[in-house]
This record gives structure tokens, C-alpha cells and sequence, in this order.
């Protein structure tokens, strides 16, 4: 039996049905709640559908049972149920859970940084996690809530500070930004089908921590000079792409879901024992093997990396950065000034949430 919990269910990366009407405000930002009408969006309808899921559990603070009824109607093997906070809401969806994802918290509009949502998302995110611990110790915890690099440090402190941190089992999601490399680089070469390259992207998930390593493209690419420049940044900043087109209507929510299952996925065709599966994603390298050395060499212990994902989830962290280029050793060096700080916060957070 997996069970599976989506926390953040009614959002737009969680959210799966068809909603005319603006939501009920989320935590924390009611005049954007307000003014956002929805599309349908899927991650829970693709948890549904995995064959690999028993167990759906749908929690969020508005809007599950609603979500969950109709989710229920599809004819896959998962039952679906919907939590909300009453009664200790959080706790029943995420007992003795598999694998928790978390997309909940508040999306950027234009003109902000991913850290600019900390003060919301950090309590959020720290919450569910000490909700987790409390009930599902053992669970995969996929973090989608932003800034990544910030709440999986969270997640972290919280998780030692409950004595039930396993680092193989924290993983940040950063598989849009290898999503986007894939796109951006088929696009660019005339490659028909992007999902037939394999494109690391390393460091952290914002702006100028994301680092694509162009240079080890499988099967190989190569970038023109004039258009390098170009390309990494676009990688770099995608995300912000979607934020300006959907003018205040929140950040990336088809995209997400699409890699956000594609990881869980990954994920639970490895627990299951699939072999030869690796996907990038922001580990706590020292308590990940292979990924000591790696934190060395960077001299952060929070880093996205592709990672082997097995029974007991990161099996192996792999180590890009023997032969990365002049151009990515720049690109990595921006990275690691910003995301060091980021990550400094995230702890400090923990250990000092400020006071209500
Ligand atoms: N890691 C990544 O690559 C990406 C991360 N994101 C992040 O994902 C997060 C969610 O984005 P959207 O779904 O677009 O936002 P959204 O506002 O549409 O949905 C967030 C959901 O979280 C819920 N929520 C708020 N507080 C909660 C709590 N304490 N417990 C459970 N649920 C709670 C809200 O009610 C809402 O339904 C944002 O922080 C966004 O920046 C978005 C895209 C990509
Ligand atoms: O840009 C945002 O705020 C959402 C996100 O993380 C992404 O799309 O990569």
C-alpha cells in the first residue's frame, strides 16, 4: 500500500478541478486570492492516475472535500480523501503517509523574488513539517513551496530538531528548471522530442542559483557562443517568464505539476526497486552518499545535484562538477553567493520562527 499526501491541494499547482469562481482567500493573502479566477490544474489529478498510488490524501486549509469528491469520480486505482484543518485535518491526512508533497504557501506576482514569499511560506512550511514528523517520520517529503532554498533547510532543522531527519528522504523540487533546460535546449538545437536529452541543472532554485551545465547535454549539444549567454538565462530565469505572462494570476502551475509528478513518479518507481533512475534535486548532500564530497568541494551542504533514487530514495549523490567549464564554473560561483545566504535564513528561521 503508498500513500500518498498532497498538502497545498487546493492550490493552483495542487488544484485539479475546472474552478470558475475565485477561491476563498489562501493563508496569508486574501487580496490575491480575490482577484485570481483559476485554470484546472493537476497534480493531484496525476497522483490520481499513478498506478503506483493506493492512498490520495488531499489537504489544504480551503476547498479539499470539494476537490477530493471530484477527484474521487475518476476510475484509477487511488481512493482519494480531502482534509482540511479542523479536527486535526493535517494530521489524519498525513498519518503514516509514503510520500508528502508539499506545493502549499503563496506564489509570486511580477516584480517579486521567490524570496520575497519567505515570511509567508517559511511558518507554512515548517507547520506541515512538524506535522509530518509528528505523523509520517518516515515519509518522502518532496518541498515545492517556495523559496526551495530556504523551506528545505527548514524542513531540515525541523525534521533534527524532532530527531527523525533522514536526508535521504528531503527532497527540494527543482525539476522544473531541468524541464525548462530540456525545452529551452530542444527548442534551440531542432530537436524533436526534449525529453530525449538529458540536461543537468545544479546549485539551488532561483534566479542565478540555478546553474544548467550545457557543457554535459546527453546525447550531446553544443550551444553557440552567441547564444549561450542567452539560454542560461532563461533557464535561470523561467520561472519569472510565467509570472510576467500571467500578469498577478500567481507563478507556474501546469509546468509544476507536470514535474512535480514527474519526480513523485520517479520516486516511487524507485522505492518500488526500478533501477538506473536519477533526477536532480536539493538534498542535504552530507547526510546523502557520495554527497559529502560534494558539499566540500561547494562549501554548502544544501545543493541540487542529479541524484540516484532508490528503495531508500537518494541512494547517490553524482558529482557534475569534475569537468564543468570555465563559463559554468562562473555561472557556479554567482550561484553559491546567493544560496549560501539563502540557506543561512532558512536555519536561523527554525531555530528563531519570530514570535506571533
Ligand atoms: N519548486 C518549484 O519549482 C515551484 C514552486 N512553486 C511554489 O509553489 C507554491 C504554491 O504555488 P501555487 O499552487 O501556484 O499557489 P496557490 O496559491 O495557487 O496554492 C497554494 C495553496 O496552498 C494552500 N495553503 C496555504 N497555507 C496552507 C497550509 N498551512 N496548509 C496547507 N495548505 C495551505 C492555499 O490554500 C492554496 O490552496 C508557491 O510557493 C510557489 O512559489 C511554484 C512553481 C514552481
Ligand atoms: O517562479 C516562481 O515563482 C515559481 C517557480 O519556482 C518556478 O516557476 O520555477
Amino acid at each position: 500500500m503508498v500513500k500518498a499526501v498532497v498538502a497545498g491541494a487546493s492550490g493552483g499547482i495542487g488544484q485539479v478541478c475546472l474552478i470558475l469562481q475565485p477561491l476563498p482567500p489562501p493563508v496569508g493573502d486574501a487580496e490575491q486570492a480575490a482577484n485570481v479566477p483559476r485554470d484546472s490544474q493537476p497534480l493531484s489529478l496525476l497522483l490520481k492516475l499513478c498506478p503506483l498510488v493506493d492512498e490520495l490524501a488531499l489537504y489544504d486549509v480551503v476547498n479539499t472535500p470539494g476537490v477530493a469528491a471530484d477527484l474521487s469520480h475518476v476510475s484509477s486505482n487511488a481512493k482519494v480523501q480531502g482534509y482540511l484543518p479542523a479536527d486535526d485535518g493535517a494530521k489524519a491526512a498525513f498519518k503514516d503517509a509514503d510520500v508528502i508533497v508539499i506545493p502549499a504557501g503563496i506564489p509570486r506576482k511580477p516584480g517579486m523574488t521567490r524570496d520575497d514569499l519567505f515570511n509567508i511560506n517559511a511558518g507554512i512550511v515548517k507547520g506541515l513539517i512538524e506535522v509530518a514528523a509528528e505523523v509520517a517520520p518516515k515519509a518522502f517529503i518532496l518541498v515545492i513551496s517556495n523559496p526551495v532554498n530556504s523551506t528545505v533547510p527548514i524542513s531540515a532543522e525541523v525534521l533534527k530538531a524532532k530527531n527523525v531527519f533522514n536526508p535521504q528522504r528531503l527532497f527540494g523540487v527543482t525539476t522544473l528548471d531541468i524541464v525548462r533546460a530540456e525545452t529551452f535546449v530542444a527548442e534551440l538545437a531542432g530537436k524533436a522530442n526534449p525529453q530525449e536529452l538529458t540536461v543537468p541543472v545544479i546549485g539551488g532554485h532561483s534566479g542565478e542559483t540555478i546553474v544548467p551545465l550545457f557543457s554535459q547535454i546527453k546525447p550531446s549539444v553544443t550551444i553557440p557562443d552567441d547564444k549561450y549567454d542567452a539560454l542560461v538565462n532563461r533557464v535561470q530565469f523561467g520561472g519569472d517568464e510565467v509570472v510576467k505572462a500571467k500578469n498577478g494570476a500567481g507563478s507556474a502551475t501546469l509546468s509544476m505539476a507536470y514535474a512535480g509528478y514527474r519526480f513523485a513518479e520517479k520516486l516511487l518507481k524507485a522505492i518500488k526497486g526500478a533501477k538506473g533512475l536519477v533526477e536532480p534535486s536539493y538534498v542535504y548532500l552530507p547526510g546523502v552518499p557520495g554527497g559529502a564530497e560534494i558539499a566540500k568541494k561547494t562549501g554548502t551542504d544544501f545543493f541540487s545535484v542529479p541524484i540516484e533514487l532508490g528503495p531508500n530514495g537518494a541512494e547517490k549523490a553524482i558529482d557534475v562538477l569534475g569537468d564543468i567549464t570555465d563559463k559554468e564554473k562562473t555561472l557556479l560561483d554567482a550561484c553559491l553567493k546567493g544560496l549560501k545566504g539563502n540557506i543561512e535564513k532558512g536555519v536561523t528561521f527554525a531555530h528563531n520562527p519570530p514570535q506571533k
